[in-house]
């Protein structure tokens, strides 16, 4: 492909579609080859390896939806909730036979200890899940020596990352002992002073580094660690986005028109619509780069943080912490004055901060319409052109509109128009997405003709 990719890592397919080519402050960087239209799929590939991504606060709570509804290799939806179990014993189901077979041997060595892993990452407060994804990888390459060429021409790493992978080695180690120990407890004396050995310094600093956490299909996100779609920089405003279509295969997808030459960007981070110190600050926290993008480089960055009033600055920290933390609901006025005076990067956090919490309460009525009413163009210039965010919130809209009464007027069409085409332009339209959201819709429209139904 380029001499900045040893020959024969990535698949002579994509030449016809991508190039690598080498940006001064990014490093390697994608760029298209061809005219893309929103909607078309750049290139598809198999993982070199995937785990469950679990890593939220609320674990316990995230892994019993786990492992009731998503396969623990691929992370894809368990068809007809009709589990393929672990033969070993563990809590976690498969998909299918075909997927518990692919990850084999792996499992049958880490399956014991999968109690172990999730409280090690509990205790020790560490992305156990990553964890797991690099001693599945260290797998895949002990069993197949093209897959540990392709690793290695992953992106290395900084030497603060090093740093940090020092303090989270032993853990990763005391997992590759537990799979391989079957009397292993995290309790062990000992289990903090394994000696870092350099080959799995690497492989974990490669995983943090280029490991990517992927939406769907129907759910659950899996870790994936990919060799072409992890060559894309971020961007916080990206013009491509990556879905797990199931069995470990993602496709990455433009969201907008990209023409030949043009960078191929992703997202690193979840919220793209939260306001650009808070998104630079998770960058360099979580992926150790200062965003050097354009919307973080550009003069008018409609979420400039910088460039609000500190006295509103501080009433948004003030009150947000007030309704998060404490519960205050009474704060949620004070948020709604801030969305109301300004279109700053204060109104958007704080009407997302209603946003959220109003829905975490079923509370979809005319606050929350009007709400969205002031931040829907908020979100169109925060957000890329589309965007799973805005399908999710236009759906919700859509629903609270129908469910309202008001399922037949333009407002209504509008949103509803716009969720379809968000998810089929980021997930495709045949996917898992747009038929849960179909069925959403159509369910939403039920319970509307219900209510007005005669009695
Ligand atoms: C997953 S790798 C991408 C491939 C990498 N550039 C390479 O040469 O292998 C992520 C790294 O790319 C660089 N990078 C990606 N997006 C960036 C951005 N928006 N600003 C600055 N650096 C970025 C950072 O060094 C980051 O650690």
């Amino acid at each position: 492909m380029s001499e900045l990719i040893p020959e024969g890592t990535l698949p002579a397919a994509y030449a016809s579609s991508v190039e690598v080519f080498e940006h001064p402050k990014k490093g390697r960087c994608l760029r298209s080859r061809v005219q893309l239209q929103p909607g078309s799929v750049v290139l598809r590939e198999v993982a070199i390896a995937t785990a469950p991504d679990l890593s939220v606060s609320d674990v316990d709570k995230r892994v019993v939806h786990f492992q009731a509804s998503a396969c623990f290799h691929c992370s894809g939806p368990i068809a007809g909730g009709c589990p393929w179990p672990c033969e070993e014993g563990c809590d976690y189901s498969f998909c299918s036979p075909q997927c518990y077979a692919r990850l084999g041997h792996v499992h049958r060595a880490e399956c014991p200890h999968v109690e172990n892993i999730e409280s090690l990452g509990l205790r020790k407060g560490v992305d156990a899940w990553r964890l797991l994804l690099a001693a599945r990888a260290t797998a895949a390459c002990s069993e197949d020596p093209q897959q540990a060429k392709v690793v290695e021409a992953l992106g290395s790493y900084c030497a603060v990352l090093v740093a940090d992978a020092g303090g989270l080695l032993p853990t990763y180690m005391s997992i590759e002992e537990a799979a391989a120990n079957p009397n292993f407890t995290p309790a062990d004396e000992g289990f903090d002073a394994c000696e870092p050995c350099s080959v799995q310094a690497e492989m974990l600093c490669r995983v943090l580094m280029n490991s990517l956490p992927l939406p769907g299909p129907g759910g659950p996100t899996v870790m994936a660690l990919l060799a072409a779609t992890s060559l894309c920089s971020h961007s916080c405003r990206p013009n491509c986005h990556v879905a797990h279509e199931g069995a470990g295969t993602v496709a990455l997808r433009a969201v907008s028109p990209i023409s030949p030459g043009e960078e191929l960007t992703i997202s690193y981070l979840d919220d793209l619509g939260a306001f650009g110190e808070v998104r630079r600050a998770e960058l360099l926290r979580t992926r150790y780069f200062k965003c050097v993008c354009e919307r973080c480089t550009s003069a008018e960055e409609i979420s400039g943080w910088d460039a609000a009033a500190p006295e509103r600055k501080e009433t948004l920290v003030a009150k947000v912490h007030a309704v998060v933390e404490e519960r205050d609901m009474e704060s949620l006025a004070d948020l709604l004055a801030l969305v109301h005076r300004s279109s700053d990067a204060v109104a958007c956090e704080a009407g997302r901060c209603i946003w959220r919490t109003l829905r975490l309460q079923f509370h979809v009525e005319d606050e929350l319409l009007e709400l969205f009413s002031v931040l829907a163009p908020l979100l169109e210039a925060g957000l890329p052109a589309h965007h799973p965010i805005k399908a999710q919130l236009y759906l919700e809209f859509a629903r609270g509109l129908a469910l309202g009464g008001r399922g037949a007027e333009p407002e209504f069409l509008h949103a509803l128009s716009a969720a379809q085409s968000n998810i089929d332009i980021c997930f495709g339209a045949d996917s898992a997405e747009a038929e849960k959201m179909k069925k959403e819709l159509a369910e939403g429209q039920t319970d509307e003709q219900l209510r007005m139904a005669p009695t």
